[in-house]
């Protein structure tokens, strides 16, 4: 059942055995299967990613529509969706959690405050747990508003738009996006994402940084879960027969490798204040898990979600 893989993934004590974790990077194939990039024409060269012949996709065989795409990321694509998560998603007017703690001040940014501020980083720092794009995610009523809608970065929307192309799954637009900070300590407790209007749509979560414990059932709590891994880079895509499963993260692991890190010796920043800036995001990341999950609301078509197309 779903609440007991989850707490016994979360304990600390005693601490986990993670034999039956399944880990990509050592893929068991009589659990999973290997499926090929669907081949497009034009290159992509600004979303920070590898050539796809490189790509290696998963289905797990169990779970049909659940799609894992191993890290796709360059290492400088790496240093650029962090620096996106940490500096720029998290900014105003995007909304936080910190907005219902009154922590900052009404022109204050979270990474500003932080990166500025040696005393109020100690304090600050751990605090941020999401931020919302586009349609905001109203994690009390989850039900999305015109009224509560902020801009998607064309960036995640092209970068999400090409991730489904490659993995087959054709249209998508992304227009809304919860960005997860997690902490070494920090867990999400098990659900699905059932707020969207168009449930046809997949669901795409691309993780960053420290390594999680991503825990996968059924449609019911009853059912049983897999546990995966998912490191820096790794995707999740939610899809068809997947796209409603209960989920979660029962715990955050420090990192086997950091492909963020500049793997040559030529420096990549283009100002000082760049490179000082990208310590003090690699010291964030280096105790942080950060989860861009992406979704479409609308069905092809519907402008609005006053619009009552069927
Ligand atoms: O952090 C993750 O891997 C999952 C996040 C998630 O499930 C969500 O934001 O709905
Ligand atoms: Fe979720």
């Amino acid at each position: 059942m779903f609440k007991d893989s989850f707490k016994y993934y979360k304990s600390r004590d005693p601490p986990p055995d993670l034999d039956a974790v399944i880990d990509l990077k050592n893929p068991d194939l009589s659990k999973v299967r290997k499926i090929s990039p669907v081949a497009i024409e034009e290159e992509q060269s600004s979303l920070g990613l590898r050539s796809t012949e490189d790509w290696n996709i998963y289905e797990i065989i169990a779970k049909p529509g659940l799609i894992f795409i191993e890290n796709p990321f360059t290492s400088a694509g790496q240093r650029y969706w962090i620096t996106r998560c940490v500096k720029d998603y998290s900014k105003k007017p995007n909304k936080t959690n910190l907005d219902l703690h009154q922590v900052l001040s009404e022109n204050e940014n979270w990474w500003d405050v932080c990166s500025d501020n040696v005393e109020r980083a100690k304090v600050l720092l751990p605090k941020l747990r999401w931020a919302t794009l586009g349609y905001h995610h109203n994690w009390d009523t989850k039900v999305y508003s015109e009224n509560f809608k902020g801009e998607m970065p064309d960036d995640m929307v092209d970068l999400t738009e090409y991730l489904a192309r490659i993995s087959g799954l054709c249209h998508f637009k992304a227009e809304s996006a919860i960005i997860n900070y997690y902490r070494m300590n920090s867990t999400l407790s098990g659900h699905t994402d059932k707020s969207e209007i168009d449930y046809e749509a997949p669901l795409f979560s691309v993780s960053f940084g420290q390594t999680g414990i991503f825990l996968v059932g059924g449609l019911s709590l009853e059912d049983s879960a897999d546990a995966l891994l998912l490191r820096s880079g790794d995707v999740v895509v939610m899809s068809k027969g997947s796209r409603l499963r209960y989920h979660g993260v029962p715990k955050i692991l420090q990192a086997d490798s950091m492909p963020w890190k500049n793997q040559n010796s030529t420096n990549d920043c283009k100002s000082k204040k760049m490179c000082i800036d990208w310590d003090k995001i690699m010291s964030y990341i280096s105790e942080s898990r950060v989860n861009m999950n992406v979704r479409q609301v609308l069905r092809p078509g519907q402008v609005s979600l006053d619009d009552k197309v069927l």
